[in-house]
């Protein structure tokens, strides 16, 4: 696949059928758990499931053999028979009861096993290799989160419920067939002076009952699955913009931006509306196609019978069996067309983790940026290199330069010239663009953003972040909190908030450096990371580097002219013209345009 055409993947293309190129498939879905570690006991559980269901079809059969008796000795005046078949009806259903209790518990554990294994592997698959990112970043896939909390829990309740009941389902119909077959008996069709038999005509009865409203459904329905499909992106992307105006509540408010907000929310609520109205008129007529049907069945085997009955070849207990055993039958059957719905709703879910599937492994562009990441490597080299957008338009143009360990540089340049897009390619995050990079091993790089990344829970979390808490003691995070200015929060060291939100920007960056400290990386690297300080406490922050972490690598993107003074190296970026300078060199010097 080119590079153009990997960055046009856009959703409906990883949704449809450029699927074909990728390994993932429906099967996949099935085949990764069924034989991952978790298999057998899930398999035992599965095997419960279905061998009840059996014994249930056998419990069904014995009720529909206790109904003739019953009817029989009503019929015939037994009435001293009674008390016995009703403490045998009592003891088979109480039996038929708990073995369908415990079906459902054992079915509900599956479920559970299976989405926790799912639910685990695909946070794997979406967390390795930068795949959330990169989804987000190419804009491959909407909503990757809510495919991981939702669908998945969504897949595995239909596919267990929809493959139990195609399992049960077939049996039950057999032997509810086999019950009728035997005492249907047979139909006189008269002609004129043809006279036709029809062996076990009840038995084709149903089969043209249940076939006829099973086509009826199809045709009712069958828009039932794009229509499932869409509803369920619709709610994704409710759900998504209502997270959106929740995390973005201060900055709307300072803009005065609710009316604004609102009416995003009520058009994106609007496709919901139009969409549900959809689902409600398709389910109405897939419903009539079922219930209409279905209030005839309550009548038509009585009806069929009655010649027989009247014939004196049939008895009223006969009579019963054969109606039960035609509601059981038809019953069954119409299992299908009621679970049209299911079957739409379980193909747009996995129609969507497939989609999840495919963009968890896309790889980025096969001509790309060169990171090479050496452990043993302490200079970071930066060949020359054009930085250009996912499509492949140039956005920077960078000459060659190497930061040697301990040494300092200043990434200058105009807002827009690309400073932030090298820091991305310095840690691997942005492989747009031709060139090569050599850097250190990844764990001895640390990059701070603009904003930093603040997790929900503890402040003592947070400093450690991204490592564990346990690396922050208590004498760690008192010294480097009054180090940055932050002491006042030493009592709240470990009460979980949102930090993020609490803390002013400026705390947030104090923060970062703070986690610098406690992290002492060899290379780090700070993308505006004082932006929102005041001169004073810039001038805190860095000297604080220079002083705690004297032998560490810097790289630096700052506006200000002050942070300038805190390094030895300079690399001055604009769109067009780009210079460097080591100490001693002279900075700024235009390159003429390649
Ligand atoms: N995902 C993207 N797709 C297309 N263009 C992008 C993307 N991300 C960044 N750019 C563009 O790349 C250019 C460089 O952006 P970058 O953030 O690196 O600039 P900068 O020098 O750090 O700017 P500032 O000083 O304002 O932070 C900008 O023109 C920006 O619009």
């Amino acid at each position: 696949m080119t590079q153009e055409a990997l960055h046009d993947l856009s959703y409906a293309e990883v949704e449809g059928s450029q699927r074909a190129h990728f390994r993932t498939s429906t099967w996949w879905l099935f085949k990764s758990y069924w034989t991952s570690r978790e298999a057998p006991v899930s398999a035992l559980l599965a095997a419960f499931i279905v061998g009840s269901g059996f014994v249930g079809v056998y419990f069904s059969l014995r009720v529909n053999q206790w109904t003739g008796k019953f009817y029989d000795a009503i019929g015939s005046g037994r009435f001293g028979t009674i008390p016995a078949l009703l403490t045998l009806f009592l003891g088979l259903i109480m039996v038929a009861a708990t073995l369908a209790i415990s079906a459902s518990v054992a079915a509900d554990v599956l479920k559970l096993r299976w989405r926790t294994w799912l639910t685990t592997t695909l946070i794997d698959q979406w967390t390795r290799s930068g795949a959330y990112f990169r989804i987000e970043r190419d804009k491959l896939l909407d909503n990757a989160d809510q495919r991981i909390s939702e669908d998945v829990k969504l897949f595995v309740d239909y596919t267990v419920t929809i493959t139990s009941h195609l399992i049960h389902v077939p049996v039950s119909a057999v032997t509810f067939s086999i019950v009728l077959w035997e005492l249907s008996g047979n139909y006189l069709l008269e002609l004129g002076h043809l006279a036709i038999t029809i062996p076990a005509y009840m038995l084709f009865a149903v089969y043209l009952y249940s076939g006829s409203t099973l086509l009826l459904t199809h045709l009712l329905g069958r828009s039932l699955i794009p229509v499932n499909i869409r509803q369920q992106k619709v709610e994704a992307d409710f759900r998504a913009l209502m997270v959106q105006i929740r995390e973005g509540a201060e900055q709307i408010a300072f803009y005065d931006g609710a009316s604004v907000e609102a009416s995003r929310l009520r058009s994106t609520f609007a496709s919901i509306r139009a969409n549900t109205w959809r689902i409600i008129r398709v389910t109405a007529q897939v419903m009539f196609g079922v219930q209409v049907p279905g209030q005839i069945s309550s009548i038509l085997p009585v009806l069929l019978v009655l010649p027989q009955l009247m014939a004196g070849t049939m008895t009223l207990g006969g009579m019963m069996r054969v109606s039960a055993a035609f509601g059981s039958v038809s019953s069954t059957l119409a299992y299908f067309p009621q679970a049209y719905q299911s079957f739409a709703a379980w193909r747009a879910v996995v129609r969507r983790l497939l989609a999840l599937l495919d963009a968890n492994e896309i790889k980025s562009p096969t001509f790309e940026l060169t990171v090479l990441q050496r452990p043993q490597q302490t200079t970071i080299e930066v060949g020359a290199l054009t930085l250009t957008d996912p499509h492949g338009n140039p956005l920077s143009r960078i000459p060659a330069f190497s930061v040697k360990h301990g040494a300092r540089c200043l990434i200058r340049g105009r807002s827009g010239s690309g400073k932030s897009t090298l820091l991305r390619a310095l840690a691997g995050i942005w492989p747009f663009g031709i060139g090569s990079i050599t850097v250190p091993a990844r764990t001895s790089m640390m990059f701070v953003p603009q904003k930093s990344y603040v997790p929900v829970g503890s402040l003592r979390q947070a400093l450690a972040y991204p490592g564990a808490e346990t690396d922050v003691s208590d004498a760690l995070a008192q010294d480097i909190l009054a180090a940055v200015g932050l002491a006042q929060f030493l009592p709240l060291l470990d009460q979980p908030d949102r930090w993020g939100g609490r803390l002013s920007g400026g705390e947030q960056q104090r923060l970062a450096f703070a986690r610098i400290l406690i992290a002492r990386p060899d290379h780090i690297f700070i993308d505006e990371a004082t932006s929102a300080l005041d001169d004073e406490s810039e001038q805190r922050m860095y000297s604080l580097l220079l002083e705690r972490l004297p032998h560490s690598t810097l790289i630096s993107v700052a506006h200000r002219k002050e942070v300038a003074a805190f390094h030895d190296q300079f690399v001055d970026l604009t769109p067009d013209v780009v210079a460097t300078s080591a100490p001693g060199a002279v900075s700024n010097q235009p390159k003429s345009k390649e």
